[in-house]
C-alpha cells in the first residue's frame, strides 16, 4: 500500500517494490531486502530504511505495548485498550480482530500483526486521534519476519507459550526461541512467572503469577459468578472483581493490570476498580443462550482447549470443534486427546479446512482419541452443531471451540458466510 507522505522530497512510501515509481521511495525492511533490486528496476524515487521514517510516523510519540504468548494476547490487549479508556486515557489496539482506536472499530482484521508499514500507518493515525498509548499483538510470525522492526516498545508482555503454528516454525524449540527472542533486550518487560518455559534479560523485568512469587502476586481468588481476585504488589494489597469466567482468564487480566499499573502513572487501586467495566472480548467465552447452555469461544490450540472445557467442568460437556487447514497438524491429535478427555461428547467438524482434505484434518484429530465411542464426525458445521443442540438434556453445556467471533468459513480460497453464535441463534430460533 502507498502512504503519502506530506514535505518530503518523494511523495510516497512504500514497502512494495511493485508500487515504486519516481514520486514513490522504496522502505527497506527485513522482510523486503530481497526486493531491492526490483525497487531500484520500476525507478523508486529513493530508499529508505525503515527506522529512518519511524519519526515521520509519530512512533517516538506514543507508548507501544506488545503482547505476545501462544494464547491470551487479543483478551489482554483488549482488557489493557479497555482499562486505559475508563481511566480517561485515549488508546489504539492492534490485534487479529482489527485496529480499534478510543472505543471505535477503525480497521477490520487482517493479520494478527500486520506488516510493519502497515502498524507505522496505524500508529501515525494512533498520534493524530490524540491517542497516548498503542497496544499491539505480537505474533510469532511476525517476531521471526521481523514485522515488528524499529518500534520503540514501552512494554512487552508474555502471556504463555504452549503449541500452535509448528507448520510455520518447524519444531517446538524453535518456536519457544522466537517467542523469548522478543525478550531479550534490556527494555521494560512483564513476564508470566507461572510460565516455565519463559526465558528474558532480567534487566527491566517485571513478572505476574498465581504460583508462584511475582511483582504482581494473585493471592487468592474466587471464580464464582465471574471472577474476582486480590492482588499483592510488595506492601500494597488491592482486590478486584471481573465479570470473565475460567482460570486461565485470572492470567490475562492479571496481566493487563500489572500492565496498566506500569505504563500509567496510576495506583494499583484505580486500575483494580476498573477492572469490572471490562466485558470480555467478542466470541471468547460467550454465552450465546442460557438455556440451553451455548459458549462459543475461540481455542484453537490445545492449551487453549483444556483450559477452557476445564473451565466450564462442573457441567457435562458436548463439544463441537474442528482444526484449521494449512495449519499445524501436530495439533490436532492433542486437540483430539484433549476435547475427548473433556466432554462427554464430542462432534468432530469442520473449522476453515483453506486447501486440506477435511477429512484428513478430522483424521489428524481422530489419531488422538484411543476411545472413539462419544465420538462422531460430522464435516457440515451447521449440522455438527444442530446435532449438539438436539442431543443436549438438562445442565449439559454445549460448548463450540474454533472460531469465536469469525464470520466465515475458509474453503480453498472462498471465504464463506458462517458465524457460529448466528448459526446457533438461527437454529434454537432466539
Ligand atoms: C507465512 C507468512 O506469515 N507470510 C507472511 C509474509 O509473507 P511472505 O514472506 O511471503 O511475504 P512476501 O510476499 O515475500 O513479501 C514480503 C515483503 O516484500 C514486499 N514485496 C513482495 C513482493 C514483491 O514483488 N515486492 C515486494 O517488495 C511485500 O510488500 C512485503 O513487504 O509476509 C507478508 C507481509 O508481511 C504477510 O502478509 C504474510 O502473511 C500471510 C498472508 C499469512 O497468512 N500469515 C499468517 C500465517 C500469519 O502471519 N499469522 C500470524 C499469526 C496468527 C495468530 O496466531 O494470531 C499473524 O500475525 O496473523
Ligand atoms: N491465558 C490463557 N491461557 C490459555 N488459554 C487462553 C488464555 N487466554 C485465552 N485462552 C484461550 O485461547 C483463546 C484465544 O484467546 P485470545 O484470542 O485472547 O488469544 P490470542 O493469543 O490472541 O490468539 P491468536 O493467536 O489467534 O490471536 C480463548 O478463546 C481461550 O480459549
Ligand atoms: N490466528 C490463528 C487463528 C486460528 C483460528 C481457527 N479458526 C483456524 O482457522 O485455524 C491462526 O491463524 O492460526
Ligand atoms: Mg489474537
Amino acid at each position: 500500500m502507498k502512504i503519502e507522505l506530506p514535505d518530503q522530497p518523494y511523495r510516497y512510501v512504500t514497502e512494495n517494490s511493485q508500487e515504486c515509481d519516481s514520486e514513490t521511495a522504496f522502505v527497506l525492511t527485513t522482510q523486503n531486502e530481497k526486493y531491492l533490486d526490483d525497487a531500484k528496476a520500476k525507478g523508486a524515487h529513493s530508499v529508505i530504511k525503515i527506522q529512518d521514517i519511524a519519526s515521520l510516523f509519530g512512533v517516538d510519540k506514543i507508548k507501544i505495548v506488545g503482547i505476545t504468548g501462544t494464547n491470551g494476547k487479543t483478551t489482554t490487549a483488549s482488557a489493557i485498550y479497555s482499562f486505559l479508556l475508563d481511566l480517561g486515557y485515549k488508546a489504539a489496539m492492534q490485534g487479529t480482530r482489527g485496529l480499534f482506536m478510543n472505543d471505535e472499530a477503525v480497521e477490520g482484521k487482517t493479520l494478527t500483526t500486520p506488516s510493519v508499514l502497515n502498524t507505522y500507518r496505524h500508529i501515525y493515525q494512533a498520534v493524530e486521534a490524540g491517542c497516548e498509548y498503542f497496544i499491539m499483538e505480537v505474533s510469532s510470525h511476525a517476531i521471526a519476519q521481523k514485522r515488528i522492526e524499529g518500534l520503540p516498545f514501552e512494554l512487552k508482555i508474555l502471556t504463555n507459550i504452549t503449541q500452535d503454528h509448528l507448520d510455520y516454525h518447524k519444531s517446538i524449540e524453535e518456536y519457544i526461541n522466537i517467542k523469548n527472542s522478543f525478550f531479550k533486550d534490556e527494555g521494560k518487560k512483564l513476564i508470566n512467572k507461572d510460565e516455565p518455559k519463559a526465558k528474558f534479560n532480567f534487566k527491566n523485568a517485571y513478572t505476574y503469577g498465581i504460583e508462584n512469587p511475582a511483582t504482581y502476586r494473585l493471592m487468592a481468588y474466587s471464580l464464582n459468578d465471574g471472577s474476582s481476585g486480590i492482588i499483592q504488589h510488595f506492601q500494597e494489597i488491592v482486590p478486584f472483581t471481573a465479570s470473565l469466567h475460567g482460570f486461565f482468564n485470572l492470567y490475562n487480566l492479571m496481566a493487563a493490570i500489572s500492565a496498566t499499573h506500569l505504563i500509567t502513572d496510576k495506583s494499583l487501586q484505580e486500575v483494580a476498580d476498573v477492572v469490572d467495566n471490562f466485558a470480555g472480548v467478542s466470541g471468547r467465552m460467550e454465552q450465546v443462550c442460557a438455556a440451553p447452555n451455548v459458549i462459543v469461544d475461540f481455542a484453537h490450540t490445545p492449551d487453549g482447549m483444556a483450559q477452557v472445557l476445564n473451565a466450564l467442568k462442573e457441567k457435562e460437556l458436548l463439544v463441537v470443534f474442528g482444526a484449521g487447514g494449512d495449519r499445524d497438524k501436530s495439533k490436532r491429535p492433542l486437540m483430539g486427546r484433549v476435547a475427548a478427555s473433556l466432554a462427554k461428547k464430542v462432534y468432530v467438524t469442520s473449522d476453515n479446512p483453506r486447501h486440506e482434505d477435511p477429512d484428513a484434518i478430522v483424521d489428524g484429530i481422530l489419531s488422538g482419541i484411543e476411545d472413539k465411542s462419544n465420538v462422531v464426525v460430522e464435516l457440515n458445521r451447521k449440522k455438527a452443531i444442530e446435532m449438539a443442540l438436539d442431543e443436549q438434556e438438562g445442565e449439559e453445556v454445549v460448548v463450540i471451540l474454533g472460531k469465536g467471533d469469525e464470520n466465515y468459513q475458509i474453503i480453498y480460497d472462498e471465504k464463506l458466510p458462517f458465524d457460529d453464535r448466528e448459526v446457533v441463534r438461527e437454529l434454537l430460533n432466539i
